[in-house]
C-alpha cells in the first residue's frame, strides 16, 4: 500500500514555479531520503503532504485521502503525519513532558495515566528520561531535537516528515539526533520521508535516495544505485560528489 502519492503535481508561490511535474509514490514502511541544493523545493514537497502549503496542479494523496477534495479533514492527516522541523518548534513555556503528552491529550484524548506513561517511555527510548520537568530553553539544541521527535512519535503517527532535523544543530550533536532516527527506521513500520545531508544516515537506514534540484525530481533510485552504481543525473552525480567530498 502506499503512503503517499503525488501525481503531476505543480506548486507556485505567486509567479514562483517551486514544483514541477512532482510524480513520487512512497509505499507504507519505506524511508526515503531526499537531497538537492538549497532552493531546490525539498521543504517545500515536505510541507505539501500535511497541508503545510497547498498545491495548484495535479493530485496528492496521502493515506488515502486527496489533499485537494474539499472533505479532507487535515486533522486526520497531521494525526496519521508527523513532523520534526529544523528548528524545533517546541512550546517554549510547558515542561518537556507537557510537550510530549498535549496533542495526544488534546487530540487523541488519551487517558492522563496512559498518557504519561508512554510519553514516559518515549522519553527514555531518546535517552532523556531526567530531563521531563525542564523547559526547553534548559536543554541543549540536539536534546531538544529528541525531545521534539518523542512528541511526533506520542501521536504514534503512520509517517513522519524530517525537514532538516540536523541542520540548526552544533556538530558534536548531530549523531544523538540521528541514532535515534536511526533507531526509529529500524524498528518500526512507519513511513519516513527525511530531507537531510547527512549521507551516513542515508546509507544506514535509507531504501530510497531522490535528488531534486529546480524544483524537479532528477533522480529516484534504491539507495545502493545512488551509492555504489552511481546516479545517471549528471547534476546529482555533481551534487553527490560535493557533498561526500565536504
Ligand atoms: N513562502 C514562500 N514564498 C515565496 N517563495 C518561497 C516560499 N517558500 C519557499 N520559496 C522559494 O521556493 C524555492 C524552494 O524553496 P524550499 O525551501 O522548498 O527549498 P529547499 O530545497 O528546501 O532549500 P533549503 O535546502 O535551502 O532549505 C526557493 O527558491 C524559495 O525561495
Amino acid at each position: 500500500m502506499s503512503m503517499i502519492e503525488f501525481h503531476d503535481v505543480e506548486k507556485y508561490y505567486g509567479d514562483y514555479h517551486a514544483l514541477h511535474d512532482i510524480n513520487l509514490t512512497i509505499d507504507n514502511g519505506e524511508t526515503v531520503v531526499l537531497i538537492g541544493p538549497s532552493g531546490s523545493g525539498k521543504s517545500t514537497l515536505i510541507r505539501t503532504i500535511n497541508g503545510l502549503e497547498t498545491i495548484q496542479k495535479g493530485q496528492l494523496i496521502v493515506n488515502g485521502q486527496d489533499l485537494a477534495e474539499k472533505k479532507t479533514d487535515m486533522n486526520r492527516i497531521r494525526k496519521n503525519v508527523g513532523m520534526v522541523f529544523q528548528h524545533f518548534n517546541l512550546y517554549a513555556n510547558k515542561t518537556i513532558l507537557e510537550n510530549i503528552m498535549l496533542s495526544p491529550r488534546l487530540v487523541l484524548k488519551r487517558p492522563e495515566e496512559e498518557n504519561k506513561k508512554f510519553a514516559m517511555e518515549l522519553l527514555d527510548r531518546v535517552g532523556l528520561a531526567d530531563q521531563a520537568p525542564k523547559l526547553p530553553a534548559q536543554l541543549s539544541g540536539g536534546q531538544q531535537q529528541r525531545i521534539a521527535i518523542a512528541r511526533s512519535l506520542a501521536m504514534k503517527p503512520k509517517a513522519l516528515l524530517f525537514d532538516e532535523p540536523t541542520s540548526a544543530l552544533d556538530p558534536e550533536m548531530i549523531d544523538d539526533v540521528l541514532n535515534v532516527m536511526k533507531d526509529i527506521a529500524r524498528d518500526s513500520d512507519m513511513t519516513m520521508l527525511v530531507v537531510t545531508h547527512e549521507m551516513g544516515f542515508a546509507r544506514e537506514v535509507a531504501n530510497r535516495v531522490i535528488f531534486m534540484a529546480d524544483g524537479q525530481i532528477l533522480e529516484d533510485d534504491s539507495k545502493e544505485k545512488f551509492f555504489d552504481g552511481q546516479p545517471s543525473n549528471d547534476r546529482a552525480r555533481q551534487f553527490l560528489s560535493k557533498i561526500i567530498t565536504h
